[in-house]
């Protein structure tokens, strides 16, 4: 049984991964349904694409947000500006408000 399993593995699609392993993006925001992640354990990251390993983090914090309250520091916590932040999370998870941050640090 898996249920309640802590996660041990995180996908990012392959265009985030040069801004994550040079420390740029430093938070993930998803759905309930990718929010199980646990402070202080560690994840390996792999691409969504092609499930190609490139990277473990260290989840520091999982705190919700709704989608209305995105604002420019998640932005830059993100790489990006809001608009361009507010339409990648609109693509990925279309009219879901109830969202969570995920705060990480790379682990060398
Ligand atoms: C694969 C995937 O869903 N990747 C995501 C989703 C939201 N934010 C992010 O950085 N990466």
């Amino acid at each position: 049984m898996t249920t309640n399993a802590i996660p041990t593995e995180m996908t990012f699609f392959a265009r985030f991964e040069s801004d994550i392993l040079s420390g740029k993006k430093t938070i993930t925001i998803r759905d309930e349904s990718e929010s199980h992640y646990v402070p202080g354990t560690t994840v390996d990251v792999s691409t969504y694409e092609d499930g190609r390993w490139f990277c473990r983090l260290e989840i520091l914090t999982v705190e919700p947000i709704a989608f209305s309250d995105l604002n420019d520091f998640h932005a830059q916590q993100e790489n990006m500006t809001l608009a361009e932040l507010k339409g990648v999370i609109h693509d990925i998870y279309p009219g879901i408000e109830k969202l969570y941050v995920v705060n990480y640090a790379l682990v060398n």
